[in-house]
């Protein structure tokens, strides 16, 4: 692991990191910010899954988490949302390829060789944390995300159960399998099987019994995504049907940009902080 830059903020450290990734076999590009500490601490982690067309370097720039993480003394990590570089495959939409990993493995050609994002967030980068950042306490995970990052979080959540305390999301695609984004990625990636798009699908993996311990959400009412992309009402559903203790909120005119993102970050930071220091 190189360290691209590193820069003293609310008394802690906001670094970017770069790794040659043996799960996407390209490099690597993520960003953390430790919160000021004393020597031998251990910190919970917070994991923010970004969205379309975002680097790490969106919510680290435009995200407004310093002051909350400093204050609740919370690392937060943000990787990359695919593999990227000159013999990467790509597609002209900003929706799909680079850019767009959606948080699978892929198993259709030509993207099964550098896009399996899923191994990488699941396993590859919180080893990597783990062994490169002591002050990390792994034992105590949240994780969030924005869009196709909420769809991401959500889903990672699920999937693992009882590795994170604490899962939250912004605006995030909850089924993927009932709008064009996920159509295309999942169909892409995954190929025409519609039975191996569930695993990455919020609403089908707690229709098929997987479970949260508790779920904060916040969307936009005026998100221009909200009703062909998103769906949030589809969450609020299978939460309801399944008994998931969600608190699923809209707010009122706000759009899905990093100007809603901002203004709702410090509160996300402070939900996971009460069930990560708890
Ligand atoms: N360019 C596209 C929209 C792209 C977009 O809105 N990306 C969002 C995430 S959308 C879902 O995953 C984003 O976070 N963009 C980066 C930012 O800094 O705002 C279009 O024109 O429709």
């Amino acid at each position: 692991m190189e360290q691209v830059s590193s820069n003293r903020s609310h008394g802690g450290t906001q670094g970017v990191y770069t790794h040659q990734s043996r799960t996407t076999r390209t490099a690597m590009t993520f960003s953390v910010f430790v919160p000021g500490h004393a020597e031998g601490a251990k910190l919970p982690v917070l994991w923010y899954l970004s969205g379309l067309t975002c680097t790490h370097a969106n919510v680290t720039e435009k995200g407004e988490y310093r002051a909350a993480c400093a204050k609740a003394g919370v690392i937060f990590i943000a990787p990359d949302t695919s593999p990227r570089g000159d013999a990467v495959p790509d597609d002209e939409g900003y929706d799909f390829g680079m850019g767009a990993g959606f948080y699978v493995d892929a198993t259709e050609s030509p993207w099964a060789a550098n896009f399996r994002m899923r191994s990488y967030v699941e396993d590859e980068l919180p080893a990597l944390i783990g062994a490169q950042f002591p002050m990390a306490d792994m034992t105590r995970q949240g994780i969030t995300g924005h869009s196709m990052g909420g769809h991401g979080a959500l889903t990672v959540a699920l999937r693992n159960p009882g590795r994170f305390r604490s899962v939250s999301a912004f605006s995030p695609i909850v089924s993927p399998i009932n709008c064009p984004w996920g159509e295309k990625a999942l169909g892409g990636y995954l190929g025409k099987d519609r039975a191996a798009w569930r695993p990455y699908d919020a609403c089908a993996l707690i229709e098929d019994g997987a479970r949260l311990p508790s779920l904060l959400v916040d969307q936009g009412d005026a998100d221009n995504f909200l009703h062909e992309q998103l769906k949030t009402g589809l969450l609020v559903m299978a939460c309801r049907k399944a008994g998931i203790a969600a608190t699923i909120r809209m707010q009122p005119g706000y759009d899905h940009s990093y100007f809603f993102i901002s203004t709702f970050m410090a509160e996300h930071v402070a939900w996971h902080a009460e069930r990560l220091t708890a």
